[in-house]
């Protein structure tokens, strides 16, 4: 469903994407891997309209949605998870997700305020607390949820797990498994890169810009050695 062709970035005079090619299938989840500053995040921040690539495409369902505005993109059912999370602070927790209520594009709410609250028990006990009075990790939870509110038939999560404590680590890839279940395509960026390959389907591995390595995750995974170059492991 999501399709990206060539795509060339810059900030400033500093060619950070270098004609990257990637491809979500529908109801596919797609590693993302490689090391700090190889370019992941700038691959999703351009293709979600955060950032103007300077050429190539982003293609949804064979549309050309290139530069398209975040909410817009969002509106074609890609939910983002932003490394760093992205709630709003002073609303509650019941707030957050109440806002990004909305039913998917072909009408279907399999993802409601219950489900979610059925999902992360531990935001289900924090309905009334504000934003910033959550944990770093049900900060995270939160994020997710609302991502997951939005119905959405990709989800984007970038670093989804970075600095939480183990076991909220491990809270957070029993979720990413059950978003998969449900049909839902997934983009999936993580340091751990052997979860990554152990939750997708396909994985592509960056270095400096472009993609290096692309394939099934399963092979990848068996191929040690260029994994080991690439990403230092
Ligand atoms: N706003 C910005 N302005 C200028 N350069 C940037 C900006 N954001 C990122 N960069 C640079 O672009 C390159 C790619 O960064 P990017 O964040 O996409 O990498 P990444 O693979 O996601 O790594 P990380 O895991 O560290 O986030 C890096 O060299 C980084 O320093």
């Amino acid at each position: 469903m999501l399709k990206i062709e060539s795509l060339n970035t810059y900030y400033g005079d500093s060619h950070i994407l270098r004609g990257v090619d990637v491809q979500v299938p529908a109801a596919t989840a797609v590693g993302l891997l490689g090391r700090n500053g190889m370019g992941k995040t700038t691959l999703i921040r351009s293709l979600m309209g955060y950032v103007k690539p300077a050429s190539g495409r982003v293609l949804v369902d064979g549309k050309d949605v290139t530069g398209w505005a975040p909410e817009k993109m969002a509106r074609l059912g890609i939910g983002y998870v932003p490394e760093g999370r992205g709630i709003f602070p002073n609303l509650s927790v019941r707030e957050n997700l109440v806002m990004a209520e909305r039913p998917g594009l072909d009408g279907r709410k399999a993802w409601t305020f219950e489900r979610v609250m059925h999902t992360f028990p531990r935001l289900a006990e924090r309905l009334g607390h504000g934003g910033q009075q959550l944990s770093g990790g049900e900060q995270q939870m939160l994020s997710i949820g609302r991502a997951l509110m939005t119905n959405p038939r990709l989800m984007i999560l970038d670093e989804a797990t970075e600095g939480l404590a183990p076991l909220i680590v491990a809270e957070i890839w029993r979720v990413i498994g059950e978003i998969r279940a449900t049909g839902i395509a997934t983009l999936i960026v993580d340091r751990d890169y052997r979860k990554v390959l152990g939750h997708t389907e396909q994985a592509v591995v960056m270095q400096k810009g472009r993609i290096e390595l692309a394939g099934t995750s399963a092979a990848l995974a068996a191929d040690t050695s260029r994994l080991g170059e690439f990403l230092g492991v």
